[in-house]
């Protein structure tokens, strides 16, 4: 007797459906639109419906004039993230080409040059939204960019920064994320990453920064067993000194205390050090490669994030 809303579709009852309350829906709302300013209707359930037809194409990505809405498809959608792509969206302008995350990469990169200016991409949306993988995908996009660069010289293509920019991410969603009712994998901090690119399109350093506190439902403690297993076996000086004393500490909405702190007390050097000689291989290594290559720049390291209360 109830209207019902399942699945963003409002169900109501014969007697319901009348002049007054019902209306055709105009033939672009029917067909779909690639950028939501088109639609002849624009008002919440329009927009809904559109990125409701959409997504059960696996498209994605839709404008809404200079801003790209994405929704979460919780799957690999084949195709969608490949060199191949990366390059068609890096030889068209926005606009010539579906939307596509790349398409705003690619956008922010050519304005570099255009306007001589600096440039900045914000990404939001509620926890599982897909911020974490949009950011990653920008990164992507840039850092094959960067490689393809015309000023870089042979020898500099595939520097270990690009490659450390992109394999950072894991690393830095280990010490940062917590599994949560939303996402399995949800950051605790909001993130501002800065990218230096030179005059020839390469990147030559970045930095991350931690800004913004989020408090979502934690339903398992933090740091994730994937930190501790890597500082038993394989951390560096360097990451235990990030380590003591930790910001995360004075924030951590957990009752429990953090499983760091038995191995990091504050005024005792590490017993960890014990276990990590110098000589030993670490996956942190992609944190010193920030500064390899490019030793006359300044560079931004990418733990400052760890250091920086
Ligand atoms: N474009 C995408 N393609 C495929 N899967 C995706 C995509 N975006 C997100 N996902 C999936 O959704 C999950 C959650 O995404 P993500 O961690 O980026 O969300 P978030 O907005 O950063 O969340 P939080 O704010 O909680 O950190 C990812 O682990 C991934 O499995």
């Amino acid at each position: 007797t109830h209207p019902q809303y399942t699945s963003g579709v409002l169900y109501l009852q014969q007697a319901e459906v009348t002049r007054e309350r019902v209306y055709a829906m105009h033939q672009s709302s029917i067909d779909g639109v690639e950028d939501m300013s088109t639609l002849a209707e624009l008002h919440e359930a329009a927009i809904m419906h559109n990125l409701f037809q959409r997504y059960q194409k696996d498209s994605i990505y839709t404008n809404i004039g200079s801003i790209l809405a994405a929704v979460n498809p919780y799957k690999q959608i084949p195709g969608m993230y490949d060199l191949d792509r990366v390059e068609l969206y890096s030889r068209h302008h926005i606009g010539e080409l579906p939307p596509h995350i790349f398409a705003v990469a690619n956008e922010c990169y050519r304005c570099i040059w255009k306007r001589h200016d600096s440039q900045c991409v914000l990404i939001s949306g509620e926890s599982g939204a897909g911020k974490t993988e949009s950011t990653k995908l920008l990164l992507q996009f840039l850092s094959v960019m960067s490689q393809n660069s015309a000023g870089t010289p042979p020898s500099e293509k595939t520097t270990p920064v690009e490659q450390s920019i992109v394999q950072s991410s894991p690393i830095m969603e280990a010490f940062g994320n917590a599994k949560t009712v939303y996402n399995n994998n949800s950051s605790r901090f909001g993130k501002f990453i800065q990218l230096h690119f030179s005059q020839s399109g390469n990147i030559h350093g970045g930095c991350i920064v931690d800004c913004i506190l989020l408090c979502p439902a934690l339903s398992v403690p933090s740091p994730t067993p994937v930190v501790l297993s890597a500082l038993c076996t394989q951390s560096t000086p360097v990451v235990l000194s990030a380590l003591v004393p930790s910001p995360l500490q004075w924030f951590c909405p957990l009752s429990v205390p953090s499983p760091l702190q038995w191995f990091c007390p504050l005024s005792v050097p590490s017993p960890l050090q014990w276990f990590c000689p110098l000589s030993v291989p670490s996956p942190l290594q992609w944190f010193s490669t920030w500064s390899a290559g490019t030793p006359s720049h300044n560079t931004s390291y990418l733990f400052n994030m760890l250091t920086t209360p």
